[in-house]
């Protein structure tokens, strides 16, 4: 298990390591327009989940969320200060 932070200190390691076999480095590759249509399939199994699947399944489909917006952060150079900043 890890949090929101802990993994965006992980994926920001993989963007410069960018070790073999990283899903995050093939998302980062294929560029913010990719990175975009992931989010917006996450986002709709996000709300088909909460509609009509469980909790769990649900809250499993935000945290794929969570991850592809963290992607795009990267992808554009944004930190987590820069998205705290307007919570
Ligand atoms: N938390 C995630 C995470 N959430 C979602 N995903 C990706 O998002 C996809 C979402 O899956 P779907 O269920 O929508 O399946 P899908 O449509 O068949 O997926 P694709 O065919 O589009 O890959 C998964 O296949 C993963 O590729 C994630 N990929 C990686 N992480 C974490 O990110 C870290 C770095 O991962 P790597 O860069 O792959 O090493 C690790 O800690 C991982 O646990």
């Amino acid at each position: 298990m890890k949090t929101f932070d802990e993994l965006f200190l992980e994926l920001t390691d993989k963007a410069v390591t960018r070790p073999e076999g990283s899903g995050t480095v093939r998302e980062l590759d294929a560029g913010v327009h990719a990175i975009g249509k992931k989010i917006v399939e996450e986002a709709a199994e996000v709300w088909m989940a909460a509609e009509y699947q469980s909790d769990e399944e649900t809250a499993e489909e935000i945290s794929q969320l969570l991850y592809h917006l963290q992607v795009l952060m990267l992808a554009k150079g944004l930190s987590t200060e820069d998205v705290y900043r307007h919570l």
